[in-house]
């Protein structure tokens, strides 16, 4: 019997001639698309009117990147998925302005990890010493925006970063999170048999401890500035045939050229850290937003209560509420909140004015896009 209709085998050299093809008409659509973003750029160019223009639109980057998400139908997981499109838009605002970023250094930290999970990978990078030059750096111009990270999940809020928003006139413009994975790390040329110390910041050594306990108990644990010097210094210590494990993150890893030893040693497997992106725009609703307010109270009976009363009363959902010293006054406080919605919904707006009538000071730190990725 003979079958008219015979199923081409799927062979190797047929299977890879197929992703050849898809990969040309992959490649033809991607610089359609770099096309109509470079006309977009001129567009935004000759609507200035006088003003600064603004090609880094976060609000429309994150409604992309959910509208990806949502139509995902797989093999590829919605996250991987975004994350491919994420890069398609890093290399299209790169085209029509490169962006220059500035983010808490060294090179390899956490935050430039951060960075480049928020902006992609074709961004300038310009790491800064410590958190006040960060926001200097984009006060000034120098950079376009800044990243600072703001809490974690163990160690709690950054204080800094906080204190910053009293001096300044940035705006928050984005946030993203990231969820910290520590590796021990080695130079390629090293055998983790041999190695006799390790180094990473304080903070990540303790995170580890459990486990360092238990792998390493005769390691010697060295404390330096950061992840990313830890890994350098292990490079360092490679090329000379010392034995030093650093722990360190991803970028750090493959920033120095390292090898991993062992991956995702953190004892606490959800330690997270927030991050803020830092610019100088107001961010138009994205249909999923939040929004960060510092707040000087008054120094009364209730003046918390008054405050938080608003929130409950208008179905404001608070996320996060932080208190700082004023320095102003002796035991006068600066709240830092968080909530869900844009300062332009109605009910955000109701809750803003109430305050504005409690408080000595409402400062709108900035509405932007919950994190999408
Ligand atoms: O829509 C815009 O305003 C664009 O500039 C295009 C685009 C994109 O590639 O989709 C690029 C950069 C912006 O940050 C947002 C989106």
């Amino acid at each position: 019997m003979s079958n008219s209709k015979q199923a081409v085998p799927e062979t190797l050299p047929l299977l890879r001639d197929r992703i050849d093809s898809i990969d040309s008409q992959i490649q033809l659509l991607i610089n359609e698309r770099a096309t109509c973003a470079q006309k977009v750029a001129e567009v935004k160019l000759a609507e200035q009117g006088g003003e600064v223009v603004v090609f880094y639109r976060p609000e429309r980057e994150a409604q992309v990147l959910r509208r990806v998400m949502e139509r995902n139908e797989g093999p590829l997981g919605n996250e991987e998925m975004a994350k491919i499109f994420r890069q398609v838009m890093s290399s299209c605002l790169a085209l029509e302005k490169p962006m220059r970023i500035a983010f808490l250094g060294p090179e390899g930290t956490f935050t430039q990890q951060a960075a480049l999970k928020h902006f992609g990978k074709s961004i300038i990078s310009a790491p800064m010493a410590a958190i006040d030059e960060v926001f200097r750096e984009v006060e000034s111009g120098a950079a376009n925006y800044g990243v600072v990270p703001v809490e974690n999940s163990t160690e709690g809020v950054v204080n800094h970063t906080l204190d910053s928003f009293r001096d300044s006139r940035l705006k928050i413009c984005g946030e993203v999170e990231e969820r910290i994975h520590h590796h021990l790390l080695v130079s390629p040329n090293i055998s983790s048999e041999d190695v006799t110390h390790i180094y990473s910041h304080q903070q990540s050594l303790a995170q580890c401890r459990a486990w360092l306990d238990r792998y390493w108990p005769h390691a010697e644990r060295v404390a330096v500035s950061s992840n990313a010097e830890a890994a350098r210094l292990a490079a360092d210590a490679g090329r000379s045939g010392r034995a030093i494990a650093a722990i360190a993150g991803e970028v750090a890893c493959e920033l120095y050229g390292l090898s991993k030893v062992s991956a995702n040693i953190e004892d606490r497997p959800d330690n997270t850290t927030r991050f803020l992106i830092v610019g100088n725009q107001d961010v138009p609703p994205s249909g999923k937003d939040k929004t960060s307010l510092l707040i000087s109270a008054k120094n009364e009976p209730g003046a918390l209560y008054r405050l938080l009363e608003a929130f409950e009363r208008h179905g404001v959902d608070m996320t996060r509420l932080e208190t700082r010293p004023s320095l102003m006054s002796r035991w006068g406080y600066i709240f830092y909140i968080d909530f869900v919605g844009h300062h332009l919904d109605e009910k955000c707006c109701a809750v803003i004015d109430e305050l504005r009538e409690r408080a000595s000071e409402v400062k709108v730190l900035g509405s932007y896009p919950v994190a999408v990725l």
